[in-house]
């Protein structure tokens, strides 16, 4: 009898411990996942636009400082802007610079005022006494003729400027579509024409704005030349892999090297040199290269370009959120690049690497981590630093991981649902999170630090491995929304859109940040 007693009594014991442990697990899911919503919100914030110019731009009296270098204002200073971030960039500029500003005009996407006065972003507008022209355009992310006229305009400011003129640029990403100047006898429509091709054939953005560069009046160091010799001051927000100025927006501030036969390359690669019309042909013809864009030594000796915010800072923002949160950070890689497959694996493969019960993961995880590196664009290197913190880290047992990364993940698309490649890497990895291997509970964030994943409202998406029960409890079939490319109807049915990333349009662009939580394998240190 006492032996029963006391069997049951075990039993109430290890039915209490299983409640209130699941109960602690669920609480520290829950609590993992606004520790993730809110490391990205850092990420976000670090590189708001009025935040990366007041970094970046210093005002003394007369003198400005940036990058290092000191500029006298004597009203004297002109701004141009172009991309998806420059409106809050210059509305920031101008209240450091005051009266010295005579004019600017920035070419920034259509209705994108609205949208921010919608969101509550008024501290992204510009004072109504405001000194600079905003010109929208570019709609749907394509150069049109409003963007053209906004070039045009850019163009004239630039032309005009003479020796003691300053003239600040404002650049960010969606700069190319929203300065486009083709050069004659081109014509808008045609230059759209072989950029549509180059992007549906899937070229990336170091060929398409290689192209583009060559194609273009103002791109490639062109602004800059119509400048000269006014000294140009660049502010670059990049949402390019690597930060490459020559590349982020097509760089108008900096000079292009590439040769004629480098972009004929491209246009050979998707098999378009054959079918380019005849004022193309005459643009890419060497001898009309060299006249157009030939710039004197002096040009770049009068251009300071800075790069003030990229996923870079983003991610180091995160950071500092994770530790404030009781995290320890460790940055993965700022360039996650290629198919969204390849890298939801890598993502999978990792939290079964830090999660395995071992203190030593298993040697063929290491092995294939390190495999897929070269296929999402991380190091070696970064790789195995980052598995050294996670062995680290079970060995000495300090708590959740906040592993952080960043990039442009690429989505094949074979069907023609909604979303975007963080909401359908968010879904890819919720798969690897749910397979029976893995037993840990790590959350998985993945956003687009624009606020908008693709042509959804969603930034992105939050899952952990309890995706895979929860849509199969509301008949919600994971493949097929995969397949349809339908990630944004997936996670709005799902429990009520509960796991979408939904901050608003941003006013800010430096690609994806992806986020992945990984507490202690042992639940005694679950909190
Ligand atoms: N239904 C979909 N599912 C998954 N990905 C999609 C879907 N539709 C579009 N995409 C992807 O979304 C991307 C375009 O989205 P978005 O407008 O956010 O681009 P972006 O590269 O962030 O632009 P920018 O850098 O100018 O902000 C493309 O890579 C495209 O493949
Ligand atoms: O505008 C562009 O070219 C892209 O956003 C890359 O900077």
């Amino acid at each position: 009898m006492a032996q029963i007693l006391a069997f049951s009594r075990s039993l109430h014991l290890q039915h209490t411990l299983r409640v209130s442990l699941a109960s602690l697990c669920s609480r520290s899911m829950s609590s993992l996942d606004t520790r993730a919503r809110a490391v990205f919100s850092a990420a976000v914030e670090g590189v708001q636009p009025d935040i990366v110019v007041r970094r970046s731009l210093e005002r003394h009296g007369d003198k400005l400082l940036v990058g290092g270098q000191n500029f006298t204002l004597t009203n004297n200073l002109y701004l141009v802007g172009f991309g998806k971030a420059v409106l809050g960039m210059a509305a920031e500029a101008e209240r450091i610079v005051g009266d010295h500003l005579i004019k600017g005009v920035v070419s920034v996407p259509h209705g994108i005022q609205k949208t921010l006065r919608n969101h509550g972003k008024e501290k992204m507008l510009l004072e109504n006494n405001s000194r600079i022209a905003v010109m929208e355009g570019a709609k749907n992310n394509l150069p049109d003729t409003d963007a053209q006229k906004s070039a045009e305009c850019i163009r004239e400011l630039a032309s005009g400027l003479t020796e003691k003129d300053l003239l600040l640029v404002l650049i960010s990403g969606g700069g190319s579509a929203l300065l486009p100047a083709p050069a004659p006898p081109m014509t808008l429509q045609e230059k759209q024409d072989v950029t549509r091709k180059l992007a549906a054939a899937g070229a990336t953005i170091q060929e398409l704005n290689t192209v583009r560069r060559a194609l273009s009046l103002l791109k490639g160091g062109g602004l800059a030349q119509c400048a000269n010799p006014a000294q140009v001051v660049a502010l670059i927000l990049s949402d390019v892999i690597g930060d490459p100025l020559d590349l982020i927006a097509s760089g108008p501030t900096v000079r292009s090297d590439s040769k004629p036969e480098e972009v004929w390359d491209i246009l050979d690669r998707y098999k378009l040199s054959g079918s380019l019309p005849s004022s193309v042909k005459e643009v890419l013809r060497p001898h009309y290269g060299s006249q157009v864009k030939e710039q004197p030594e002096v040009v770049k000796d009068h251009v300071l370009n800075v790069v003030i915010g990229s996923n870079t800072i983003a991610l180091e923002c995160a950071s500092r959120k994770a530790v404030e949160l009781g995290l320890r950070p460790v940055i993965l890689s700022p360039g996650v690049c290629g198919d969204v497959r390849s890298v939801s694996r890598l993502y999978g493969v990792l939290s079964r690497f830090a999660c395995s019960p071992e203190k030593e993961p298993p040697p063929e995880l290491a092995a294939e981590i390190l495999q897929l590196g070269p296929e999402v664009g991380v190091e070696s290197w970064d790789l195995c630093r980052t598995m050294n913190v996670l062995v680290e880290e079970k060995k000495e047992g300090w708590g959740a991981t906040c592993l952080l990364a960043g990039g442009e993940p690429t989505v094949h698309l074979t069907g023609n649902g909604r979303g975007g490649r963080n909401q359908e890497l968010a879904l890819r990895v919720g798969l690897e999170l749910s397979s029976d291997e893995v037993k840990c509970g790590a959350v998985f964030l993945s956003g687009g630090t624009d606020g908008q994943d693709g042509p959804t409202e969603a930034a992105g998406a939050v899952v952990d491995r309890k995706l895979m029960e929860e849509a199969t409890s509301q008949g919600l079939d994971i493949d097929g929304f995969l397949t349809n490319n339908d990630s944004f109807t997936f996670f709005s049915q799902l429990s009520e859109g509960r796991r979408l990333l939904m901050p608003g349009l941003t006013g800010t662009n430096v690609m994806d940040v992806h986020v992945m939580l990984l507490p202690p394998s042992a639940p005694r240190d679950f909190q």
